[in-house]
């Protein structure tokens, strides 16, 4: 399987459950994999064949800036589905990190995969 990946797209957003939270925005980090046909792209070498990198991950941020959500978890399913809907891919992968959220831990975050790999 090919994929289009995006590797540590950093995204300022509210984000998290306590009141605190809600007043300030904190550094989520993304981790993004799609399904793809390189062939495909490659065979006409125009962009417009491909899934754009770029517009996809100004559409997750955009996801994430505008959601203002409560959970990690609620953030990485907002983002699965956009992905799936409007860029026309059958699978997708990521992982959203919070890396601020504990003193204690480097990074915590979610790993979530939704549809089906070709
Ligand atoms: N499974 C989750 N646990 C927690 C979340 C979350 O989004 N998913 N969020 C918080 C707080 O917002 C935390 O990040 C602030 O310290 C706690 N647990």
């Amino acid at each position: 399987m090919d994929k289009v990946f995006v590797t540590d797209l950093r995204v300022s957003a509210v984000i998290g459950i306590f009141d605190w939270e809600r007043r300030i925005r904190q550094t989520l980090s993304v981790d993004l994999e799609v399904a793809v046909d390189c062939a495909a792209a490659a065979a006409t070498d125009q962009v417009t064949e491909a899934v754009d990198y770029k517009a996809l991950s100004k559409r997750v941020s955009a996801v994430l800036v505008e959601g203002e959500f409560q959970l990690v978890e609620t953030a990485a399913e907002r983002v699965a589905e956009t992905v799936l809907e409007e860029f026309g891919v059958p699978w997708v992968h990521l992982r959203l990190h919070k890396p601020g959220a504990l003193s204690d831990a480097r990074d915590v975050g979610v790993e979530v995969e939704r549809g089906q790999c070709p």
